[in-house]
């Protein structure tokens, strides 16, 4: 097995008296897709908040792509290539879709203000291949006619499909979904199956998923965590986990 691309041991998060997560371990191979599931409560979001230097982990290592991120800032870990999505919408949506594309490559962009002033060669160079990125992903989620609108007249569906082009430009090393088929419907639901089957398939994409659609989870996933009350309670495989006891009790036996 090659090197983990993210590589996450005994993470705790404290809030006050709350251990909110407790020693939580997780490992994601390039190119596969990782879900984390876990009942309402049970950690999740926390754990990908420190992941992305949202929070400052209370104890814990994460390594990723090779080197310790634990306590570093959201900006620099997102520059290193871990780009995430949120459990509700967050787009700039009174900027069009393409701009929403383009904003979120500047934020990556390797151009500085005098270069911006003087549209230097490499900077137009920059802006031009940013375009280019944007018009490819926006035809890969099905919102190419839809550029020119301001993001926040798209459906619910199309504001999902959107967020993840707008991580996609930014060329991530690893992508990670907040509950992406919330308030999804089934329709939608299998289009962003296909979608995130393809980011892996096609782009090689590493995928890093929070979802409590199991019937999605179960179908896409090449690994799947559990946790249960901040703390980790099994790993496996889709039907190593659907079949495993404790897991049923805690989670699935709920829904
Ligand atoms: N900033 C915070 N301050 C205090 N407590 C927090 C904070 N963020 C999360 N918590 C608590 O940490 C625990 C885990 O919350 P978290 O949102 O990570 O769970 P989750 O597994 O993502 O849940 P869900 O599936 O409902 O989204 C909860 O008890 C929550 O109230």
């Amino acid at each position: 097995m090659s090197r983990p691309l993210l590589d996450v041991s005994g993470l705790t998060m404290r809030f006050g008296g709350l251990l909110a997560v407790d020693g939580v371990h997780l490992s994601v191979q390039p190119g596969q897709i990782v879900s984390m599931i876990g009942p309402n409560g049970a950690g999740k979001t926390t754990v990908f908040n420190c992941l992305t230097g949202f929070y400052k982990p209370s104890g814990g290592k994460i390594v990723f792509d090779g080197r310790e991120i634990q306590g570093m800032p959201g900006f620099k870990v997102a520059r290193r290539g871990m780009i995430r999505t949120f459990q509700h919408v967050r787009l700039f949506k009174e900027m069009t879709v393409v701009e929403n594309l383009l904003v979120a490559q500047h934020q990556h962009m390797n151009t500085n203000l005098l270069a911006g002033l003087f549209k230097t060669p490499g900077y137009r160079r920059s802006e031009q291949e940013a375009m280019e990125r944007a018009a490819y992903w926006l035809d890969r989620v099905e919102l190419r006619e839809f550029a020119n609108r301001p993001a926040n007249t798209l459906a619910y569906g199309q504001q999902r499909r959107l967020e993840i082009a707008r991580c996609m430009v930014t060329q991530p090393k690893l992508l990670m979904l907040d509950e992406p088929a919330a308030g999804l419907n089934p329709k939608e639901t299998d289009d962003l199956k296909a979608l995130i089957s393809e980011l892996r398939d096609e782009h090689q994409i590493t995928v890093l998923l929070i979802e409590h659609d199991m019937k999605l989870v179960m179908s896409i996933s090449d690994h799947i965590v559990v946790i249960n009350q901040g703390r980790p309670l099994a790993a496996g495989t889709p039907d190593e986990i659907k079949q495993n006891p404790d897991v049923i009790k805690a989670y699935l036996g709920e829904t």
